[in-house]
């Protein structure tokens, strides 16, 4: 059984779609595209600034300078990061629980360092947090195994006694090759197309809470 935890940072602790759906908008107003509509775009939240502007723009997106739109997006974002963002219900009750029971848990994310850094002083619920690990930290993200065992050295802990929760086939991907335990948060960004039955997680989650149901 685990005795450490790490999480994904969009789409598990925090529902960042609403700042990033508005920042999304932001710049396809900018580049006089129509208005994305919420529920449209806001499952591809998990994937990154051209997971969304894909999501948004479809094939039209080849038309644009990719990497120039991606900037574009980053800074509107990182301008406004935080307004409409929330933990997920049971995030906080559950980072007290493991508190108390001092289960060390830290954050690997493929959000770049620059937002990541932005973003989490926002909530000091987050204070206990042992490692964060961003996109850019190791110079591979997800599904890369890199950032995976970064942290768990980190914390100095195992990765087969290391829980990893995530909403996304790369978090899944990312903790199995490393022989982390692998929670899929149901609560996330899962799109009604993903084929959440080959992601290979070991365990599919509804709530937070349920989380301690797999540690020591
Ligand atoms: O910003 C991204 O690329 C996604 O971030 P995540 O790994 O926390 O879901």
């Amino acid at each position: 059984m685990a005795n450490a935890v790490l999480f994904d940072l969009d789409g598990t602790l925090l529902d960042t779609a609403p700042d990033l759906v508005a920042a999304l908008n932001k710049v396809l107003a900018a580049i006089g595209e129509p208005q994305a509509d919420y529920d449209h775009v806001c499952d591809f939240a998990s994937h990154g600034a051209i997971g969304l502007l894909r999501r948004a723009l479809g094939e039209r997106l080849d038309e644009f300078d990719i990497g120039q739109l991606r900037q574009q997006f980053l800074d509107v974002y990182a301008n406004d990061i935080a307004s409409g963002t929330t933990l997920y219900p049971g995030i906080e009750a559950l980072l007290i629980e493991l508190d108390q029971r001092k289960v060390p848990w830290g954050i690997v994310t493929n959000k770049p360092g620059f937002l990541t850094d932005a973003l989490l002083p926002h909530f000091p619920q987050f204070s206990q947090c042992q490692v964060v690990i961003s996109g850019d930290t190791c110079g591979v993200a997800k599904p890369h195994p890199l950032p995976m065992t970064t942290a768990a050295e980190k914390i100095a802990t195992a990765t087969e006694n290391i829980l990893y929760i995530g909403d996304a086939e790369r978090d899944m991907e990312a903790g199995n090759k490393v022989s982390m335990t692998t929670l899929l948060a149901m609560w996330g960004y899962i799109d009604s197309a993903d084929q959440i039955a080959d992601w290979q997680a070991d365990g599919m989650i509804e709530h937070p809470t349920e989380i301690l149901n797999w540690l020591k």
